[in-house]
């Protein structure tokens, strides 16, 4: 789904990112670890294309296509979403006008707006005076609209109380493709080989992680993948010792 070679990134005049190097599969979620500053928001924009993030070098696949020099909304056509830490408020845009720009196929804007219990918010503009949880749900609306193959998400939990959080576990798995039917007939098996959305997620909490199932996680450390692995194994042992000892691994 996603290929990432040597990538080196410049923010002004500043290196963020060096030599990255990340395969996800499809039906893959990663997750992005790593201290405040470390990259992992440039990372992302980076995936998604906004021209402040200069690629000095490297190259960009999604599904072998080579994406490098193409800009956001090419790379939004070919499936690729994004869900800010900080989203943008969008003054006389309406969150229902957004979300039927967002959405690549025919949605229900109603259907999708009580999944979220958003539909107090349609007719309200695209995140202005949201609340912290209320603007994560309005990305997530945005994202479910647009159906991407490959879902970057910056930091999903970040103030949400546990029962929205619940409700963003949801949407997530939804977006993932990781919700399982009871009436599924399929075997485990089945529904992994099945399963072609792929995630990164940047998490700090780890909370999203007794939500979702992720399959890898990594540590970003001063602008370098550090270490990768099993994510709850790299969590506990970053909650243990710090990032501290992922400067072993760079070292
Ligand atoms: N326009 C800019 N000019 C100079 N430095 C910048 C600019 N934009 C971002 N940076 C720097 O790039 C570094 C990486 O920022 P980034 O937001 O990617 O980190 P992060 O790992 O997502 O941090 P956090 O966990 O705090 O969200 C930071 O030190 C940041 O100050």
């Amino acid at each position: 789904m996603l290929k990432i070679e040597g990538l080196t990134v410049a923010v002004g005049d500043r290196t963020v990112l060096v030599d990255i190097n990340l395969e996800i599969k499809p039906g893959e979620t990663h997750v992005l670890f790593g201290p405040n500053g470390s990259g992992k928001s440039t990372l992302l924009g980076t995936i998604m294309g906004f021209p402040r993030y200069r690629v000095v070098e490297g190259r960009i696949f999604f599904r072998g296509e080579d994406v490098t020099a193409l800009p956001v909304n090419e790379r939004a056509k070919r499936g690729i979403g994004i869900a800010f830490q900080r989203p943008p408020t969008l003054r006389g845009v309406l969150l229902r006008d957004i979300i039927r720009i967002a959405a690549r196929h025919d949605v229900s804007v109603e259907t999708l707006a009580q999944s979220l219990d958003l539909t107090d918010f349609l007719d309200r503009e695209v995140n202005h005076g949201f609340s912290g949880g209320e603007l994560k749900r309005s990305e997530l609306i945005q994202l479910l609209a647009q159906n991407p193959d490959l879902v970057l998400l910056d930091e999903p939990e970040s103030g949400v109380d546990l029962e929205n959080m619940a409700l963003i576990g949801t949407a997530i798995n939804r977006l993932l493709e990781k919700e399982v039917a009871p009436w599924d007939k399929r075997s485990l098996r089945e529904i992994r080989m099945g399963r072609t959305k792929s995630g990164l997620i940047i998490t700090h909490t780890g909370y999203i992680l007794n939500y979702v199932e992720a399959d890898v996680g990594h540590v970003l450390y001063k602008g370098r993948l550090s270490c990768s692995g099993n994510p709850r194994e790299l969590f506990s042992c970053i909650k243990r010792v710090g990032y501290g000892e992922c400067v072993r691994c760079v070292l």
